[in-house]
C-alpha cells in the first residue's frame, strides 16, 4: 500500500483547512476503512470515493475494488486532481480508476456499489444526503458530533431531524472515532466513521419529501410538544390546517416532544397530516 506521509511529500502539498483539507496519515485507520464493507460483504466492484486528496485511501479502495473492479474518485481542487491523474497513471490507464475533477454537490455521480469516503466536513451533510438515497453501502467519515446524531436513538440529546432523516435510508452505526492526530493537518475536532446499511423503513410513507420537510419543521420547536409543534410551524410544513391536523391526531402523541417520537411514530403523524390537510407544495 502507498505510504501517506510519502503520498503527501510526493503531491507536495499542505492541506487548507479552508478548503476541508485533512489528509488522513495514519495507516492503521487507512488499512481499517475498507474493512467495514467486507465485513458486510458488500459489493466492493465500483467503489466511490468523494474527496480523493493525494490518494492514499483512493490506493486501498483499488486494492479492494480488486483486478476486475474499479473506484471512481471525485475530487475538487485542480492540484490534487492532476496529482491523482498523475500518481494512478497505470491504474487509469487500466480502466481501474476514473477520476473526476469537480465539485462533488454538482458532478454526476456513477452507478457505484458502495461509497468509502473521508468527506469533507464543511459539506459533508449536503453530501450524505446525495449518498444516501442511492441506497447503496456507504462507510463515511464525519467530524464526531454529527456522527452521533446521525446515528442517535429517541430521547438522548443527540437525537433530531438529522438521526430521522438519515434513519429513513439505512441501518446506522458508528464504527470508530478517529483522533485529530489521524490527520495532517489535524482538524479542530475529533472525528468518526459511520456505516450506512441501505434498507426500506419499518413504516410506509405516502410522501417523502412531506415526511422529511414534517420532522425538519417540528424538530425547529425541539422543546414544545408536537401539538404547539404542528401549529407553529405550519410556514415550514406547509400544513394549511395544522389545527384540523392536531384535533385528528392522537392525545398521546400531542402531549410528547419531538426528541420522544421514533421515526415510525413521525411517519403515522405524517400520513395523519396528509390525509386531513393538503400541504403547499414548497418553493
Ligand atoms: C478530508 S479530505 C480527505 C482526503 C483523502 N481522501 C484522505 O482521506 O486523506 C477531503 C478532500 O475533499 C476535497 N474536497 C473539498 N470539497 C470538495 C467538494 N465539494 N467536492 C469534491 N471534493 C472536495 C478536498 O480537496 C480534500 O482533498
Amino acid at each position: 500500500m502507498r505510504d501517506p506521509d510519502r503520498l503527501l511529500a510526493r503531491a507536495g502539498v499542505r492541506g487548507d483547512p479552508d478548503r476541508d483539507q485533512h489528509f488522513l496519515v495514519d495507516d492503521r485507520v487507512l488499512d481499517r476503512l475498507p474493512t467495514y464493507i467486507t465485513e458486510i460483504d458488500a459489493d466492493a466492484s465500483h467503489l466511490l470515493e468523494i474527496g480523493g486528496g493525494t490518494g492514499a485511501l483512493t490506493d486501498r479502495l483499488l486494492a479492494l475494488a480488486g483486478d476486475d473492479g474499479n473506484v471512481t474518485v471525485v475530487e475538487r481542487d485542480r492540484d490534487l486532481a492532476a496529482f491523482l491523474r498523475e500518481e494512478f497513471r497505470e491504474e487509469i490507464d487500466a480502466d481501474r480508476l476514473t477520476v473526476i475533477e469537480g465539485d462533488a454537490l454538482e458532478v454526476d455521480l456513477p452507478a457505484f456499489t458502495a461509497s468509502v469516503s473521508n468527506l469533507p466536513y464543511g459539506v459533508s451533510s449536503q453530501i450524505a444526503f446525495r449518498l444516501l438515497p442511492e441506497k447503496r453501502p456507504l462507510v463515511l467519515m464525519f467530524q464526531q458530533e454529527f456522527a452521533e446524531r446521525m446515528v442517535a436513538e429517541p430521547g438522548t440529546s443527540e437525537y433530531g431531524r438529522l438521526s430521522v432523516s438519515t434513519q429513513h435510508y439505512a441501518d446506522v452505526e458508528l464504527v470508530e472515532t478517529v483522533p485529530k492526530e489521524a490527520f495532517s493537518p489535524p482538524p479542530a475536532v475529533e472525528s468518526a466513521v459511520i456505516r450506512a446499511r441501505p434498507r426500506d423503513p419499518d413504516y410506509e410513507v405516502d410522501d417523502e419529501e412531506f415526511f422529511l420537510r414534517f420532522v425538519k419543521a417540528l424538530f425547529t420547536q425541539r422543546r414544545k410538544t408536537i401539538r404547539n409543534g404542528i401549529r407553529n410551524t405550519a410556514h415550514i410544513s406547509g400544513l394549511e390546517r395544522p389545527d384540523a391536523v392536531v384535533d385528528a391526531a392522537d392525545e398521546d402523541v400531542l402531549r410528547k416532544r419531538p426528541d420522544a417520537m421514533s421515526p415510525s411514530a413521525f411517519a403515522e403523524l405524517a400520513q395523519l397530516a396528509l390525509e386531513v390537510d393538503t400541504p403547499a407544495v414548497d418553493g
